[in-house]
């Protein structure tokens, strides 16, 4: 057995944190060789149904769980931490604009990006999901001076997943035929779901893009909606499908994508096809040796570089606001 790799979740007694903490602590995230101990991050009111949360943790008896400390305080929830997934967010209430809630979130992600720079380890890695996840992880990341910008990362593997399935129903194929997709862009409304280097049961998924009705009008928009479409149906935002994500790409980020495909995640942007450095932008992205790689050379055509252009445009916008409010 190897040393327990310390896990920090912020957000901890919301709904991803229910979904999420009991899958990590069974292994599913780092795999079922590697001990983990949580540290659940929550604001003060919401310890103790944290420590709840704890509870039933240990009711579990997993044989990987070392330990799980509730924290309200930054720095103690940091302290030597390897893997860092930041959910707690604060959501969009009534009559709040973007501003506002980049200005509320700066709150929060600023000093937890501080606590990360003083407090984690040295090969810590970020996963933001808590939105707006590219420009949090963004607010993060300018407050770490010294932790590499590489290691801060936003979701957008839901979004990825999404599509994965969304391909699979309209081709009449299982998932684990679908590879080679690619969300570009802001995990929002804007973001594009690129079906053009995507292959079906090994063939190219030509047959799909050659249907452009479906693809523009009922394959991209029902990715990019699909976030509202489950709000609407469930009556609350997607919980177990987020957690699951996160596992995915935590767990791909340190264990490695499988040979021949690739997945998507929001990684800082080192002006990859024209996207301004600097920038949390979804790419086409590999994992090896702990890191990950943005896929390189892909074609993109005019249909997509519109696509790409636009939800790059959201993020430069949300970036300006940040810096006018001085949070990053
Ligand atoms: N990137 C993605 O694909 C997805 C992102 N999300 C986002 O994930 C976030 C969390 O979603 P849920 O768990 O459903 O929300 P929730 O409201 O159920 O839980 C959020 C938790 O964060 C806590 N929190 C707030 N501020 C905090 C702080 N400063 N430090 C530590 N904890 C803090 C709250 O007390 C609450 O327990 C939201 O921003 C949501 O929009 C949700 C689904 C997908
Ligand atoms: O839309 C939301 O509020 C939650 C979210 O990010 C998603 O489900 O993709």
């Amino acid at each position: 057995m190897t040393a327990p790799v310390n896990v920090t979740v912020t957000g901890a007694a919301g709904q991803i944190g229910y979904a999420l903490l009991f899958r990590i602590a069974s292994g599913a995230m780092l795999g079922p060789d590697t001990p983990v101990r949580l540290r659940l991050l929550e604001i003060p009111q919401a310890v103790k149904a944290a420590e709840g949360t704890a509870m039933e943790l240990d009711d579990c008896a997993f044989p990987l769980l070392a330990g799980v400390d509730v924290e309200d305080d930054a720095a103690r929830a940091f302290d030597g931490t390897n893997v860092a997934l930041l959910v707690g967010a604060r959501p969009r209430g009534p009559g709040m604009e973007r501003g506002d809630l980049l200005e509320a979130n700066g709150g929060i992600f600023g000093p937890q990006g501080r606590a990360i720079n003083a407090h984690a380890a040295g090969d810590v890695r970020v996963l933001v999901v808590g939105n707006p996840a590219n420009t949090n992880a963004l607010i993060a990341a300018a407050h770490a001076p010294d932790v590499p910008a590489e290691r801060f990362t936003a979701m957008t593997r839901l979004d990825h997943n999404r599509a994965l399935s969304q391909v699979a129903h309209k081709a009449g194929v299982p998932v684990s035929e679908v590879r080679r997709l690619a969300i570009w862009g802001n995990h929002s409304a804007t973001q594009y779901p690129d079906l053009f280097h995507a292959e079906v049961a090994g063939a190219p998924a030509g047959v799909l893009t050659a249907d452009t009705a479906w693809l523009s009008d009922e394959f991209v928009p029902t990715v990019a909606k699909r976030g509202a479409a489950i709000i609407d149906a469930r009556g609350a935002s997607s919980a177990a499908s987020a957690a699951n994500a996160a596992i995915d790409h935590v767990h791909d980020w340190v264990l490695g994508t499988p040979e021949g495909d690739w997945t998507s995640a929001g990684v800082v942007s080192t002006g990859e096809y024209g996207v301004p450095e600097g920038l949390v932008c979804s790419f086409p992205v590999t994992s090896s040796d702990g890191r990950w790689h943005v896929v390189e050379g892909l074609e993109i055509d005019d249909f997509s570089r519109a696509r790409i252009d636009a939800s790059v445009a959201e993020l430069e916008a949300e970036r300006d606001t940040v810096r006018e409010l001085g949070l990053v």
